[in-house]
């Protein structure tokens, strides 16, 4: 059993985009075909989100773009690690346009990208899925090619799990693969090759095989979030009573009109998972008292700070500042329009000098504390 907390622990926010130009027009997988009802996608979409929500994930959007229908199945533009995001490379011609949109969201959302210009083919979050912190689901077959991954080390430091895949028709690894808890997942096991069967039950032991009929019906891509699991319609009597059996309950959502382009839930949306904490915040992000660094009080370095002792000037902290020292993505902007500060240990060594050493996380938070010195 794995020591890390699951994915669908730590999921803390999606991006999805809102299907306002998505069509089927051409078709770039076997499941592409049909006349797209608008009215049912843009419902079908919104009951995906509200379910999401419901969960407890944050939804970001970004709008789609015209000429850019798949632009809705986001997932596919890029692998998000903490603050940083390996941009994809579409393999078909048709969502080459998606790059540099997703580029620009990424760069203002101050997300550091890895990958521009890198020539591998590589589709995001279609093809790698963490299932936690330090295990990487890396798809391969008809999208991204096995070479990616190579690349995608400099993400961060974790278990790739390279998954072979040999149907066409489960063309993405979230089409037949979908990661539940730290020892669960639903998976269609033709679609992979005997070595990836043996690997996915030694690693995730308690998985659940779904059948043929699920797999048509886009079980594997499904989104869980703690212990709710959406997915698509279908999902059987039998896999509901394995996922009951290990806490979970199942939420379908209707998503004919984006089965016919080949998506479903997942596809629909960028994960982004809570980032690991430094060691001198305890797990709300807050240092001692649990007062944060926005409010008067005692911050995580033991320096006493008053709301407004810097008035007249920019706060010392902002939230944006904030966000960014407790390795968090900063997704707004503070109050004086400036974004935070792109080093910010550097920035609190100009600040404290001697009384900051980086390597703050005893109990107290702090060894220096008052100036104690242990
Ligand atoms: N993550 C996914 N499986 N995304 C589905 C993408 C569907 C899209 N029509 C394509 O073929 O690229």
């Amino acid at each position: 059993m794995s020591a890390s907390k699951s994915a669908a622990h730590i999921l803390k926010r999606v991006l999805m985009v809102p299907p306002k130009h998505f069509t089927v027009e051409y078709s770039i997988n076997p499941w592409m075909g049909g006349i797209v009802d608008k009215q049912k996608a843009h419902q079908q979409w919104d009951s995906l989100k509200s379910a999401i929500e419901k969960a407890g994930v944050q939804v970001l959007t970004m709008e789609q773009t015209k000429g850019l229908p798949d632009q809705v199945f986001v997932c596919n533009s890029g692998l998000v690690y903490d603050n940083k995001v390996y941009l994809s490379r579409f393999r078909h011609k048709e969502r080459t346009g998606e790059q540099p949109l997703y580029l620009e969201w990424f760069k203002k959302n101050n997300i550091s990208t890895i990958g521009e210009g890198y020539e591998e083919i590589f589709e995001g979050g279609g093809d790698a899925v963490f299932s936690d912190r330090n295990t990487l689901w890396a798809g391969y077959g008809e999208r991204s090619s096995k070479s990616v991954y190579e690349r995608i080390k400099a993400l961060g430091s974790f278990d790739i799990v390279l998954c072979d895949m040999i149907l066409p028709n489960f063309y993405h690894l979230d089409t037949c693969f979908a990661p539940v808890d730290e020892t669960t997942s639903l998976y269609y096991p033709p679609a992979f090759s005997e070595a990836t069967n043996k690997e996915i039950l030694r690693r995730l032991p308690n998985s659940i095989a779904v059948s043929e009929a699920e797999a048509n019906a886009f079980v594997c891509n499904a989104i869980t979030i703690r212990d709710t699991v959406i997915s698509p319609i279908g999902v059987s009597q039998n896999t509901k009573k394995a996922l009951t059996a290990r806490g979970k309950q199942v939420e379908e959502v209707d998503m004919s009109e984006f089965m016919k382009s080949g998506g479903a839930c997942q596809c629909l949306v960028l994960r982004f998972h809570r980032v690991k904490r430094n060691d001198f915040t305890n797990n709300y992000g807050y240092g001692p008292f649990g007062i944060g660094p926005t409010n008067g009080g005692f911050d995580s370095f033991g320096f006493y700070r008053d709301k407004y002792y810097n008035s007249g000037l920019p706060p010392l902290y902002s939230f944006a500042s904030y966000r960014n020292y407790y390795h968090e993505i900063s997704f707004h902007k503070n109050k004086y329009g400036q974004p935070a500060p792109t080093d910010f240990e550097v920035l609190q060594q100009e600040r404290f000098g001697p009384y900051y050493d980086g390597v703050w996380g005893y109990a107290d938070h702090s060894k220096n504390w008052f100036g104690k010195k242990r």
